[in-house]
């Protein structure tokens, strides 16, 4: 989905409307949507109820109208109206023709009902306030929502299109403002809740269309993506019945050192949990006994090495081994040995076929190769391997287009730019070195931004410390290659896979109970309910 300013949400409503759609179906269309996205997440059996916090605009009418809904699917619905809703009585009607009952703010002076409401409810919506606010809150809105904040063990909320009291273009947010469990966007996720603080009161964002159509002028305007779960489910690769592990791919991954050798496995198991049909592990010869047994389900590539870090013969090695391989991990746990530098040179001078200028290195003879490809299949450069490419001369043109997935210190290596000023202008710094390089970026961190040579922009909604622990890397690298051996565009592969790891994250840290606990392997652990919970 786009991101889009409150300006520009505005113009493409304008150009909507001029275009036919009038206003009252845009939030027709809004409050239907809302309404298939709440029963499809929330509905249990045999029945659920829903509190709805209604405000005079049309955020309220919005939350009004996914209630009528509501009630004709079997939900117990109560409407808190926090304003007389002037003018659209028809709106209200069509509510209780369904079954749903309402109260307003003028009979609970006190909000005692609101609270017991509350305390009731399975659910609570919130349609208070979108992007019509104009922050401070004030009078019984600012009240209500502060009854509501003090309640312990308030129901999931489920944000229209924002919480209520956030500043959808700056992210300011009300100290009253509800935490949501989920904010459900209309048309296009607002650009305030990629902000903190309201990041953090958003929950999980998604967004749903209101029929307005993709021609709008306004939309070029709305230059970057969102990810959500929609978006990484119609990437993922299908999954016929009489497939064969042929169908999803090979890839190798040369990783590890003595010092390192956990990354290897890390990014392996990623690869194999995102579905890759046959992992290869290339590590130096000196850890593979180490690593073997705990990965049966591995192929393994002994590298030649010196004192334990992977050296130039290993360019040899890796170059006859690329058979059927769609997809070639480097970089995770190597180290920075000059020996492992001279080993990423001479696989990468070889690719053009022109031996190498290594002294260590060798030329190889044209049969030895006879089995390789010319060229190296779609590479995923991660970690120490983005620190040595950023020695060698020219390495933007050494390779096709490959996907390197840098944090913000690899970056500011790579750039030359200092971590201050990465971090103060992410996105723009990720589009301009991914043009400027030609390559797809990864610049990890909270709020991950992908972008590709072609301009082309995608933010992952998501921030948690659970994510800051070594190895989240290694793990998002190989989830990244197992995607790309399986046929995905490296983009597309990219902010897939980088979606799906962040919110997995998140999960291990509610199933621990703690951010602080989660790691890596727990990252891992939690990609099969990630991708079942999606794709269902
Ligand atoms: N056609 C449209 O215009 C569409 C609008 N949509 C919905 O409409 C929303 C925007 O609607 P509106 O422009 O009516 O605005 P809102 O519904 O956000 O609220 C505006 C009302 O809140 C009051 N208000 C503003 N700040 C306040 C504060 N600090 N304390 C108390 N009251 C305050 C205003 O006086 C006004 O009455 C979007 O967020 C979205 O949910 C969707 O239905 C899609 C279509
Ligand atoms: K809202």
């Amino acid at each position: 989905m786009k991101r889009v300013s409150v300006a520009q949400m505005k113009a493409l409503e304008g150009q909507a409307d001029a275009s036919g759609l009038s206003y009252d179906q845009m939030m027709a269309n809004a409050g239907l949507a809302l309404a298939q996205a709440v029963h499809r997440r929330y509905f249990r059996r045999p029945t659920c109820s829903v509190l709805g916090l209604v405000g005079s605009g049309n955020n309220g009418g919005d939350c009004l109208i996914a209630l009528r809904y509501l009630a004709e699917w079997g939900w117990q619905t109560q409407a808190y109206l926090l304003k007389e809703r002037v003018g659209d009585e028809a709106l209200l009607t069509d509510y209780r023709k369904a079954g749903g009952q309402v109260l307003g703010v003028n009979e609970d002076h006190d909000f005692e009902k609101l609270r017991q409401h509350a305390l009731q409810a399975d659910l609570i919506m919130d349609g208070v306030l979108g992007t019509g606010i104009r922050l401070p809150l004030k009078g019984d809105i600012q009240h209500a929502l502060a009854v509501l904040k003090e309640i312990k063990d308030l129901p999931p909320v489920v944000a229209v299109d924002c919480p209520s009291g956030v500043d959808c273009d700056s992210g300011k947010a009300a100290k009253e403002c509800l935490r949501a469990d989920l904010t459900v966007c209309m048309a296009a996720i607002k650009a305030g809740l990629l902000k903190q603080p309201a990041l953090g009161l958003a929950g999980e964002i998604y967004a749903v269309g209101i029929g307005l159509g993709d021609n709008l002028p306004a939309w070029a305007e709305a230059d970057v993506d969102v990810m959500d779960a929609r978006m990484a489910v119609e990437n993922l690769p299908e999954r016929p019945a009489d497939s064969h592990k042929g169908t999803y791919g090979t890839c190798l991954i040369a990783a590890g050192s003595v010092n390192y050798c956990g990354a290897a496995l890390l990014a392996a198991r990623a690869a194999y949990r995102m579905g890759t049909g046959l992992v290869r592990v290339g590590v130096p010869g000196s850890i593979y006994d180490t690593l073997a047994g705990q990965l049966p389900e591995a192929t393994w590539l002994i590298l030649p090495h010196t004192s334990g870090v992977i050296n130039s013969e290993a360019a040899k090695v890796v170059w006859k081994n690329l058979e059927r391989v769609n997809a070639l991990l480097i970089g995770p746990g190597w180290g920075l040995e000059n020996e492992t530098k001279e080993f990423l040179e001479d696989l990468l001078n070889l690719q053009k076929g022109k031996g190498n200028a290594s002294p260590l290195g060798f030329v190889p003879e044209e049969h030895e190769l006879k089995n390789a490809s010319r060229k190296l299949p779609a590479l995923v450069i991660d970690a120490d391997g983005l620190k040595l490419l950023a020695q060698i001369e020219n390495w933007q043109d050494k390779i096709q287009t490959a996907v390197l997935t840098p944090h913000p210190g690899e970056m500011a290596v790579m750039s030359g730019l200092s971590i201050a000023k990465i971090q103060a202008d992410r996105e723009a710094i990720a589009r301009e070195y991914a043009q400027r390089w030609g390559h797809v970026l990864v610049l990890k961190g909270a709020m991950t931004i992908v972008a590709n040579p072609a301009g082309e922009v995608a933010i992952i909604p998501m921030a948690t410390s659970a994510l800051a622990t070594a190895g989240t890397g290694d793990v998002l690298a190989g989830m990244i290659t197992g995607l790309i051996a399986q046929g995905l565009e490296p983009y597309t592969a990219a902010k897939t896979a980088a979606w799906l790891h962040a919110r997995a994250g998140i999960k291990a840290a509610r199933q621990l109970g703690s951010e602080a606990s989660v790691m890596a392997g727990d990252v891992i652990a939690q990609l099969p309910q990630v991708l079942n919970e999606i794709s269902s």
